[in-house]
């Protein structure tokens, strides 16, 4: 390694330039006849160059062709669907809102928001393996830096000059960087991996607690699409996953070629000097400038790609939610259709993107491939033109800067390209921000303003309405009266039937003694800890047979209440549940596939006689028992003290309640209540 920095720095850079155009402009001809010689000579390269030519250009021109017309056709359904005018409307409006998808200011907000939701403190187990990991990478371009100028070294000198010592010294230095290496990035991509999960975990955690947490969100957000948010569970279950697996992507790779780009160009200035390696990058972060401008933005490709993927999924689960219903209906060739369609468009928007990743790469490789050339040009000129070494000495000390130079090249291309992972970061960003922002405010301005349903004490024995009015609750404004001055005042023993056409406004009137409707005026007194529902359908949940009595407590295999709870089971007549050998541990992968429609509603009553609360809203509870069993239900319920509301058509339950709210339906809200 003899050669002085003053030897190899003398030649200007201007000077060594046009020493090379000469060199160019003398040989050109001679550079091209010899490629063409080259290609004569192996006609199969020739073939597989040209079948590699012809099978991309022809397949990408074929692709892009289609996917032009199929969006073409999709844009003209959807002005049909909407009608012309509509579709315009939807068309400019979608023009206002689009926002666009970029690594500006507003990402650099949203992945700090993140990122602290993510790694919460400075002490917690995020930082310690963001620490561990730093500690890794910088190991790694230690490793890669030193040892890759050394063993270029050891070898070329051991080859030219024909030295078993160099050659046991490449070797040792070689088996050191093996063990070592080995080592380091085995550890770099396990704690990648375990940085994924940690920042998944924390993500959706926190997403879990505002989709879950008080005041019902989950239930305005995905039934009522407040916050305007299109499939919540795509977002918590994939894009949180993507973002996680992004995020620990870039912290590595973006360390990696910052250390490893400014170690190696301190070592290669040793030989070049600092005047050419600055002109070579500075060309090269031109180059790239420009071709950026071409490229499409993908973090915009992300966010439309996720949101088809959330339907395509979505539209795989409603069959699975309704697999009976469309089974009796012989449905399937309809679902097939509908499913088909949707993978279509999903398909089509994502082969097109692809083709638009395509043209980036395109410029990408440019970008690279012109930093080797330029980078060549000023790597080799010094060496060429030297004639004070000998030729091992010049080989050995070429090679090793080359190196150098190729890593510091092909890091400060990853360094660039580092964009790229943060536009498409910047889509999964955007989506995750949006869906935390929209389930923070999702209880929109009426529900925050509106009294709502106020809890009474736990030892308020009644239920009182006052003045209450209720709409439907139509974002667009479109909302229609189903209630209007409603006063009533329930107290402990007096059974209440509500009655009144289909859509009349029931089942909404206790959405609001819920508090999961807003009233539009009005006040509700209630003790929410003392009300139970009992639907038509009720929810079993996944878990053991006692978890369904016991709903919403979750009991698991603990078998604490297990007499109370057979005990309800067999008030209610399904003690041929409990089998003999698994007793209420029975467990079923969905309940709701096992279970018929009147057992479904017994498994109500038990929870009923389980919690035994003070108000029950039972709407249509026993639609689907027969009326003796129904009088039986009713009258354990009496039993136990619990007051009821009852939503029924059937007019035999009429003697069970002591008054009849009837509620008009005709749109001007009224309602009378009598005496029974
Ligand atoms: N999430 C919702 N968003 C907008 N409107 C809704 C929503 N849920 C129900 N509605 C509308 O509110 C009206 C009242 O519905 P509700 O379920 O209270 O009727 P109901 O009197 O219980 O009817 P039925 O006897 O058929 O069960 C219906 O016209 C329905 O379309």
């Amino acid at each position: 390694m003899a050669i002085s920095r003053s030897d190899s720095t003398s030649l200007g850079l201007i000077s060594g330039l046009s020493l090379a155009a000469h060199a160019i402009k003398s040989n050109a001809l001679d550079g091209a006849g010899s490629q063409w010689r080259a290609l004569k000579q192996d006609k199969l390269f020739c073939i597989f160059l040209a079948g590699s030519t012809a099978s991309f250009a022809g397949l990408a021109a074929r692709e892009y062709l289609q996917l032009r017309a199929q969006r073409a056709e999709e844009r003209r359904l959807a002005l049909l669907r909407q009608g012309t005018a509509a579709a315009h409307d939807s068309k400019t409006a979608g023009k206002k809102k689009k926002q666009r998808v970029d690594t500006g200011k507003d990402f650099w907000k949203q992945l700090v928001f993140l990122l602290r939701i993510a790694v919460p403190s400075a002490s917690g187990r995020g930082a310690q393996l963001l620490a561990a990991q730093f500690f890794l990478l910088v190991m790694r371009t230690l490793i890669s830096v030193k040892t890759a100028k050394l063993s270029v070294y050891y070898l070329t000198t051991a080859m030219s000059k024909g030295s078993w010592t160099h050659w046991t010294r490449w070797l040792s230095n070689f088996a050191a960087w093996t063990v070592m290496g080995t080592t380091v990035n085995t550890g770099l991509k396990y704690f990648e991996s375990l940085i994924a999960l940690e920042v998944r975990d924390k993500v959706t955690k926190h997403a879990h607690a505002k989709y879950l947490g008080n005041s019902n969100k989950f239930y305005r957000a995905a039934l009522m699409q407040r916050g305007a948010l299109d499939n919540v569970d795509q977002r918590i279950v994939a894009d949180i996953e993507a973002w996680s697996a992004n995020v620990a992507q870039l912290y590595g790779h973006s360390f990696k070629p910052i250390l490893e780009f400014s170690m190696s160009l301190y070592e290669a200035s040793k030989e070049l000097g600092y005047a050419r390696p600055v002109a070579l990058f500075a060309t090269q972060t031109l180059f790239t400038i420009f071709m950026r401008t071409a490229v499409p933005s993908l973090g915009a490709m992300v966010v439309k790609e996720q949101a088809l993927e959330g339907s395509f999924r979505h539209a795989h689960s409603r069959l699975v939610g309704h697999a009976e219903e469309v089974a009796f209906l012989q449905g399937a060739p309809t679902e097939r259709k509908i499913l088909d369609e949707n993978l279509k468009t999903l398909t089509g928007a994502k082969g097109w993107h692809n083709l638009m990743r395509a043209r980036n790469s395109i410029a990408e490789q440019f970008a690279k491939f012109q930093g080797i050339f330029i980078g060549g040009v000023f790597v080799h000129i010094p060496f060429l033109v030297r004639n004070n070494l000998g030729e091992a000495e010049r080989i050995a000390s070429f090679r090793s800067t080359e190196e150098l130079m190729l890593k510091c090249g092909s890091n400060f291309v990853e360094l660039i390209l580092l964009g790229k992972s943060l536009n498409e970061l910047s889509g999964y960003t955007q989506r995750i921000h949006e869906l935390l922002t929209a389930l923070e405010d999702c209880s929109g301005e009426r529900e925050r303003a509106g009294a709502g349903a106020q809890e009474g004490g736990s030892r308020a024995q009644q239920i009182v309405f006052t003045g209450l009015c209720v709409d439907t609750p139509e974002p667009d404004g479109t909302s229609r009266t189903l209630l209007k001055d409603l006063d009533l005042q329930m107290v402990a023993g007096k059974n209440v039937l509500v009655t009144g056409p289909n859509g009349c406004g029931k089942t909404s009137l206790f959405r609001v003694l819920a508090g999961l409707w807003p009233p539009a005026a009005g006040t509700v007194l209630c003790p929410q800890s003392e009300l139970m529902w009992l639907p038509q359908r009720p929810y079993l949940v996944m878990g053991t047979l006692r978890d369904q009595v016991a709903y919403p407590m979750l009991l698991g295999y603990s078998k604490l209440h297990d007499r109370a709870i057979l005990e309800c089971l067999e008030m209610v007549g399904l003690t041929k549940l409990v089998e003999a050998d698994v007793g209420l541990d029975l467990t079923q992968m969905e309940w709701n596939d096992v279970l018929s429609g009147g057992e479904r509603q017994r498994i109500g009553f038990a929870r009923l006689y389980f919690h035994k609360p003070l108000f029950a809203v039972l709407d249509e509870a026993t639609s689907a028992i027969n009326p003796d069993e129904e009088h039986r239900l009713y009258e354990k319920v009496q039993s136990l003290g619990t007051t009821v509301f009852s939503i029924a058509h059937r007019l035999e339950l009429r003697k069970f309640h002591q008054w009849e709210l009837r509620i008009e339906g005709d749109g001007s809200g009224k309602w009378e209540l009598e005496p029974l």
